[in-house]
Formats: structure tokens, sequence, C-alpha cells
């Protein structure tokens, strides 16, 4: 809804009304629109003020609505145009956020009036759509093609301070917005309104603007993988810069439409509500975000400043909590201490051009120790020394031993068992696993795992804890790997085992990438470090002398096994760090992969040895055997409870594994393929390689496709856990 009322004889107010975020609907829209026919025919009326109710002006269209037939053939442009074409001035008072639709609204006033704190922005290409209200043709008039075609093709916010020296609104103030648009508007009364139409101004000329769009365009293609709205926002800010506004219009409204049906939209949308939907985190015990509380984190620890322990520091130095970082000895210690430093340095450069600050060189803030008893006040400490079973129970006894009864012990471990963990502490209630992604301090994915003890107070900290770091926390269940490693071993195996029927790591990452990874799975073993699973496939005795003499080469515990990644490690192949790997690089460190004539020969004697016959595989096979088997494994995930529904999985692998967010994630995409159509091929597929489990469709997902391919928000229902009652 939106409310009409009068703040003075001459000033009409409408004030739009949609909790929690005043979004655009259908109601919100044509309340709007009866509020200015009234105003308009009121002759006591000179002025009208536009606001939204909470501090909030509006965040724009209701995503929701999207999908609703009942609003598809309505044109929010028509209402910027009712406010834009009144006779009597119209000043919007934006507070909080005026995001989408919202600043579409606020462009269609004459006058904008900011609080310093508000937000701005044009964040459609963000959900898969571009400002459709006009807004592609008005904010290049008012601020110009560069600026206009950054905000609305990357969708950030603005903060107030900048939209000010942009020229987007016309005055900022520290205290009472309302009032402030109130005395504009009595200042404005009276004035010509024409040169306030921002569809009646010409786009502003740029010396060079062919060169400019032309220059912009490569840069968002490059970028775009695939994903469609980038590139239409630009086609629509183009129209602004060649065509009269009414066809610009139009043409926005063609795009608009493309985008709208394209699917992708779809997939970005379910993203935005999935995001939002993980943070209500339950646990097959009962255990919920409604009915558990998180404690304050005052002060934290870190154990290990290797690459996560770092990453860990900095996230934690950034969100304002003061940190004690541990080392094992002194040369550790410097080393970790360096390397922290570069990256809060790093940091605050970046967060000193928004015009943050950061301090991290007070030692009540930041301090380096090698003394566990620096540790007898903090709140929660996070270890994050390298994988090694032994070495983290050791480290949780001492804690358990030297931390205040109440501080949280976490784990930095990426599939290592919590509750062993947990065992070494006479604490287990406390314990709980915070699976970071590397580098820690930019990646958003935070995997939160109970263990069997874990309190659901810990929980509650942990997903407290990833928000302040703004980070996006996923809670799951406890297994090998937890929800987003346990998925990706079988599409690594899946890769590897494809090279070894006859195609090339550049072949299979090359599929992956046009999919929309951002980086396939060869270039991301290289990347991470092969070393790292071969330490762990030597410590589960899949490698290495402890596999038992006589163990057929490609074959452990009776199921396919390929030796390829540790023949490749037995070589001193570790990946970019090496400069050698499943690709060569210019040297140890670099970046650039090459395909390499001697990983080739390796691969063709390695089928002869192994007599494998070399055939050719096509890109649908790869691309299904690598995601089926992935999203396959996810169904088991679900039907054990580790992870309460499909969304969990899906923010897990856009947040933390690049998988592209225009598709939606994993098992939102299975949904649009089709279940029957992944059931029939992973069937095939198993067949075809019976010794290989990870392709044996699940029974989670045999069971969807009998009840007749539900859509994914109603598969959890098919389960008959109890934690479908919570
Ligand atoms: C017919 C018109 C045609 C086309 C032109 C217009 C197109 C558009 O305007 S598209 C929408 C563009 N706007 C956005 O993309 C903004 C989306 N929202 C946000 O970025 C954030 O929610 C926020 C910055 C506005 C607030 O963030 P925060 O304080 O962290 O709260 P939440 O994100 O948890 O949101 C609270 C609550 O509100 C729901 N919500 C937010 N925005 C919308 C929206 N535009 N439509 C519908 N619902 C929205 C969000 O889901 C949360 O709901 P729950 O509490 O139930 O989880």
């Amino acid at each position: 809804m939106a409310q009409y009322t009068s703040a003075s004889t001459a000033l009409a107010v409408i004030r739009l009304r949609n909790p929690p975020v005043n979004a655009l609907s259908l109601p919100v829209l044509q309340a709007l629109e009866d509020g200015l026919k009234r105003a308009d025919a009121d002759p006591s009326v000179k002025a009208i003020m536009i606001c939204g109710e909470n501090g909030k002006f509006s965040a724009g269209a209701d995503i929701q609505g999207f999908s609703l037939p009942k609003t598809r053939g309505i044109s929010l442009g028509h209402f910027v145009s009712l406010i834009e074409r009144c006779e009597k001035p119209v000043v919007a008072a934006i507070e909080g956020v005026a995001l989408g639709g919202g600043l579409e609204v606020a462009l269609g006033c004459h006058y904008r009036v900011a609080h310093v704190k508000a937000r701005m922005g044009l964040p459609e290409v963000t959900i898969g759509l571009l400002p459709g209200g006009e807004g592609t043709q008005r904010l290049p008039r008012l601020i110009g093609v560069p600026a206009a075609l950054d905000i609305i093709t990357t969708g950030r916010h603005i903060p107030a301070t900048e939209a000010l020296k942009l020229g987007l609104v016309d005055e900022v103030v520290e205290e009472n917005t309302i009032e402030a648009a109130i005395r504009l508007a009595n200042k404005v009364i009276g004035q010509p309104l024409e040169p306030r139409r921002l569809s009646l101004r010409p786009v502003p000329k740029l010396p060079n603007m062919e060169a400019f769009l032309s220059e912009a365009l490569v840069k968002l293609k490059k970028q775009a993988r695939r994903y469609l709205a980038p590139e239409l926002c630009f086609q629509a800010v183009r129209a602004a810069t060649e065509l009269p506004f009414a066809d610009g219009v139009r043409k926005e409204r063609e795009l608009f439409n493309v985008l709208l049906t394209s699917g992708q939209a779809q997939a970005l949308q379910y993203a935005f509500f999935a995001e939002r939907a993980v943070q209500k985190w339950t646990t097959p015990h009962g255990s919920s975000w409604q009915n558990a509380s998180p404690q304050p984190i005052h002060k934290a620890a870190v154990i290990g400043l290797g690459t996560m322990g770092r990453g860990i520091v900095t996230s934690l130095v950034k969100a304002s909590i003061p940190v004690v970082a541990l080392e094992q000895n002194l040369e550790y210690l410097n080393t970790g201490r360096k390397a922290v430093m570069l990256l809060l340095e790093r940091e605050a450069m970046k967060m000193e051009q928004g015009a943050q600050t950061l301090d991290f060189h007070n030692p009540a803030r930041l301090q380096f120790t090698v003394d566990f008893d620096a540790l007898r006040d903090v709140d929660l400490v996070i270890e994050a020394v390298f994988e090694n079973m032994p070495l983290k129970k050791e480290i949780f006894q001492k804690l358990s031993r030297i931390c205040k009864p109440a501080a949280f012990l976490c784990t930095n471990t990426s599939a290592l068992n919590i509750d062993e963990i947990a065992s070494a502490t006479s604490r287990p209630q406390q314990v709980v696993g915070t699976h970071f992604f590397s580098p820690a301090h930019i990646m958003r994915l935070l995997e939160i795992i109970y263990g069997h003890h874990t309190s659901p107070t810990a929980i509650a900290t942990a997903v407290q804890l990833g928000k302040v770091l703004k980070k996006v926390g996923v809670v799951v269940g406890n297994c090998f790997g937890f929800a987003g490693n346990r998925m990706m071993f079988p599409y690594v195996e899946q890769a590897v085992f494809l090279l070894e029927e006859g195609s090339r790591p550049e072949a299979v990452d090359q599929v992956l990438e046009d999919f929309g990874f951002k980086i396939g799975p060869f270039r991301m073993s290289d990347l991470a470090g092969l070393d790292v699973a071969w330490r762990s496939r030597k410590g589960r005795g899949l490698a290495g002398d402890s596999v038992p003499p006589g163990t057929p080469a490609r074959q452990r515990h009776g199921r396919r096994y390929s030796p390829l990644p540790d023949l490749l490690c037995e070589n001193g192949r570790f990946g970019q760090k090496t400069g050698k790997g499943w690709y060569q690089y210019e040297k140890a460190g670099g970046r650039t992969a090459k395909p390499d004539p001697w990983l080739h020969n390796v691969l063709t004697q390695y089928r002869d040895t192994h007599h494998i016959k070399t055939r050719f595989i096509d890109q649908e096979e790869i691309l299904e055997r690598c995601l089926f088997s992935l999203i396959n494994e996810g169904f088991d995930i679900l039907a054990e409870g580790i992870a309460s529904g499909p969304e969990h999985l899906d923010v897990i692998y856009i947040h933390g594994y690049g998988w592209p967010k225009h598709r939606g994630g994993p098992m939102f995409y299975a949904s649009t393929v089709g279940l029957p159509r992944v059931l029939a091929k992973l069937q095939r597929y198993s067949e075809a390689h019976p010794d290989v489990p990870a392709l044996r469709p699940s029974t989670f997902l045999k069971k969807l496709v009998a009840v007749g391919n539900p859509p994914l928000k109603e598969w959890m229902s098919y389960l008959s856990r109890p934690s479908n009652k919570l």
C-alpha cells in the first residue's frame, strides 16, 4: 500500500508501505497512482513528497511477483512517467535504500533528497534483469553514460555521498530527511518543472562515445561467461545514446522481456531467496534459528597462520573483532605476521577508497603470540592448522584446558570428523566446524558443521559470526567432506576418469568453463595444489606405501580408482606452485596454464599400460558425467539430513565452488534439466561403469522421479525423516 497524508495544507505526502522493504507490489503501485491523482486534483496541494515507511524508501519491484502472471504485463514505467508528468513538484525523500524500481520511482521525481546513510542502486542485473522502469533511459540523462553504465551493469549500491557527487541526488542530509524534503518542496513551489523532467533531457555527449561503448562491451563480454543480463543492460544504455526517449523505452521493454523469460532470471531470483532461506537454519534434532541465541564474540583467536589462518585473521580484523593470532614457533609466527600485515594493508587500501578505515596496528586489536596462555580470555577460537587429525586433537585438548569454559572452539577443516576432534575436549557441546574457503578474507561461503554434541548456542554463535564477517553461513551435518567437498569428490573423480578414457584436461575444463564455472576441475586442482588431496589419499590408505601389496592399480576397495593424480604427484607435479601439474606454467607460481605434451604422452602410455581403448568423448558426456555425479551425491546428502534443503547445497556451490549463479546451483539446475532426464542419464552411465558407485542413482532421486518429478520446493516433503516436520 501507499499512505496518503498531508504535511501541511500545501504538501501531500505519499508514503510507500509494504514491510519489510516497501517492495513495489501491484497494490503499492496502484495506491501510488491514486495518491498522485488525488494530489493533482486538490487545488490546495502545491507540492508532493514521496517517501517510504520505516526508514526505507523502497527495495524495488517485488521479486516474488516476477513469476506471477498477474504482474507480468505491468509496466513500472507507466507509474514513473505519471510522477514525472505531474504538474506539481514531486520530491523523493530517500532513507535506507532506494534500489531497482525504488530508485526508478525516485528518478521520476523532480527532486531527490537522501539521508547520508542511504544507499541507492539498480541491482536488477544481479537478479538476471535490467532496470525495466525506464531507469536505463533516465539515469544516463541525469549522470552521464559512463557512471550510469557502471551502476546498471554492476548493480552495485551507491552510498549517498557518492550519489551526491554523481548528481544522482540534489541534497544529502545528516538529520531528518523528511523535514529536509519538505523544506525543499516548499522552496521549489512555482519553479518551472520542464528542466527537472529527465525524459526531456538529452544524454550528455562524450567526445569518444563510440570508442567508450565498444571498449565497455568488450570488457563486459569477457566477464559475462554466458550471463545475459550485463550485455542486455549495456544494449539498453546504448539505446539511450542513440534513440529518442520513447524509442529507448520501447527497446528497454523489449530487452527486459527477453531477460524475464530467459531462465537465467528465474535462477538468479531463486538464488536471491535461497541465500536468505539458509539463514533460517534447522537441524534434524529440532534446534533452529528460532530457538537458539548466539553469544557475543568480543575477542577471538586463530591458531595457525598458514594460507587459511591468515585469511581468517584478516576477516576478523576487518569485522572489528579483536584477534589473538597464534603460531607454534617464532619463525612461523614472523612469516605469518608479515603475510597478515600485507593482506591487511591491501584491504585497508581498498576500504579507504570507500572512505572507511581499518585499525590493525593496535595490539589490543591484533596480537601475535606463540603462547597459548594468551587465549585464556577469548570468547572463540578458530583452529586453522593443516588437515591432520592427531595434531588437531592435540590442539583441542590444550584449548579445552586453557580457554575459559564458555569459549567456543571452532575447527577450520574441509573434511575431518568434527565429533572426533570434539572428543579431545571436555566440552564437545562448544565445538563446531567452520569451513572457510580460500582466500578466506574474500570467499563468501562459510560451511558451519555441527557434530553430535554441538549445542544450538554454538551453532547460532557460528552463524552470527559468519554474518559479522559478511559471509554466507550454511549449517550442515557432519560427514566426510561435509556437503560441499563431498559433492566435489565425484565431480573431480569423473573428470579424471574421462582422461583415462580418452579426454584431455583442457577439453574437460573447456566444457565446464563454457557451462559457466569460473575455472574447470583441472585448473582448479592445479591452483589448489595436487599435494593436498594426495596427502589425504595417503592418509586414507588409497595411495602410497599404505596400499596393500598386490592391490590392482585401478581399483580400491572393489571400486574403480584412478592413480593418475598420484602419478603426477610422484613426479613432483603439484600444480601452479611447482610450475607443473595437469598443465604446464611459465614458472613455479605461474598462473598461465598451457596444455602440456608431457602429460599427453603420459596419458597415451597410461592407456596402453592399462589396456584402455581410447575413445572420443563428446561435450555432452563430459558435462553430464561431471555434473550429474555431483548432483547425485547432493540427493544422498539431502536424504541423510546432512543439509536441510536443496537451497543449502545451491548456496554452497554458488559461493564456495564458483558454480555459475545464473544457473541457480546444482540442485536447481537438476530441476531445470528435469529429474527423469538426470536419472536416465545416470542409469546409462552407471551401466557403462558399474564399478563407479558415484554414478549409481541415489534412492532419493529415484523416489522423486517415481512420484512425478515434483518442483524443487516440495522435494524435502518426500523424505520421511522427522526433520521434515520441524
Ligand atoms: C513490475 C516492475 C518491473 C521492473 C522494474 C523493476 C525491477 C526491480 O526493482 S527488481 C528488484 C531490485 N531490487 C533488489 O534487487 C533489491 C533486493 N533486496 C536487497 O538487496 C536486500 O534485501 C536489501 C538491501 C533491500 C535489504 O537487505 P537486508 O537488510 O540484509 O535484508 P534482507 O535481504 O534479508 O531482506 C529482508 C526481507 O525482505 C525481502 N526482500 C528484499 N528485497 C525484496 C524485493 N525486492 N522483493 C521481495 N522481497 C524482498 C527478503 O527476501 C527478506 O525476506 P525474508 O525476511 O522473508 O527472508
